[in-house]
């Protein structure tokens, strides 16, 4: 028998169950994958705010990234809540070493074939709150942009996000051809020519349609999907990124891993439950 295919999330807690590592393990329980987590950061948080935040030592993040990879291995990764420099570093340093590395677990009573030897990663940035306001100082994003971006496969940045990383998508239109999300417009150091994948959630909302846009690393397209009215959608953001991990980790391009993660979120979105709160959770 199979087993399912594992995948690792190196994120926050949210104590709320909505966002952060919460939501991906549950998209992943119901998109039939394998959930692994590396905590990085223990969050206070409700539907209204985040009241207090935990660190981890990067050494502690580290060596969960050492435990699971070299037990379970991964198909794919992605990141959330990272938020401090050091822990940025102590991630990078570890999915650095991917590259070169065998990390197919071992397939115990397998036989399915076996993993990729390199997992996909994606990059999924959490840098503003849910006002939009930016969290951290700009050696954040700097960081993001230094150490992550040469590692990822795909950067999922919010509007605001990607404002902050630099990303310049003010503009872009329907199949424009552009320099790969290059930095000019944001306080990025350095030009992304040959940046990653990048997909830019929420990046235009009107007459009742949300609109994601994704650069494919030569053009951008406009994803755009019927809003829906709700103030329930803490968690989104995670949640789209997540499945796109799980679809692409189940063998789709990413065109169709976008499409289909699109999906799943919007249905979530659409099954969140009537909570009368500030920004309540989907329904996984
Ligand atoms: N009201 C909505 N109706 C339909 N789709 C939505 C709605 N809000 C968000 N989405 C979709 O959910 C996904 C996540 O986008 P969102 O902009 O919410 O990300 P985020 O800002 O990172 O998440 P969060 O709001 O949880 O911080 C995108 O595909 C977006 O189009
Ligand atoms: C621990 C943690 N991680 C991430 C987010 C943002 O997630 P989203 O952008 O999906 O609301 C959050 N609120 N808390």
């Amino acid at each position: 028998m199979s087993h399912p295919l594992p995948l690792l999330t190196i994120a926050g807690s949210d104590s709320g169950g909505a966002a952060g590592l919460q939501a991906d393990l549950k998209t992943w329980a119901a998109l039939g994958a394998y959930g692994m987590n590396v905590i990085t950061a223990v969050t206070a948080q409700n539907s209204e705010r985040v009241a207090a935040v935990h660190y981890l030592p990067p050494e502690m993040v580290a060596v969960q990234i050492d435990a699971v990879l070299s037990d379970y291995g991964a198909a794919a990764i992605k990141t959330g809540f990272l938020g401090r420099v050091e822990i940025i570093e102590a991630v990078a340093g570890r999915l650095a070493l991917l590259g070169g590395l065998a990390i197919r677990p071992l397939d115990r009573g397998g036989g399915g074939g076996g993993l990729p030897t390199r997992p996909t990663i994606i990059i999924d940035p959490v840098l503003v709150n849910h006002r939009g306001e930016a969290m951290f100082g700009p050696e954040v994003a700097a960081a993001y942009r230094k150490l992550l971006f040469p590692l990822a496969d795909l950067v999922t940045p919010n509007r605001g996000e990607a404002a902050l990383l630099g990303v310049g998508v003010a503009e872009q239109g329907e199949g424009e051809q552009g320099s790969g999300g290059a930095g000019e417009q944001g306080g990025g150091e350095e030009t992304l020519d040959n940046g990653p994948r990048l997909l830019v959630k929420g990046w235009r909302r009107d007459e009742g349609q949300i609109v994601d846009l994704f650069w494919d690393g030569d053009r951008w397209h406009q994803l755009p999907q019927p809003l829906i009215d709700t103030a329930n959608t803490h968690g989104s953001g995670d949640t789209l990124s997540a499945a796109i991990c799980a679809y692409r980790a189940q063998g789709h391009d990413w065109p169709e891993a976008i499409r289909r993660a699109q999906a799943y979120t919007h249905a979530a979105i659409q099954r969140g439950a009537a909570w009368r709160l500030g920004a309540g959770p989907l329904g996984h």
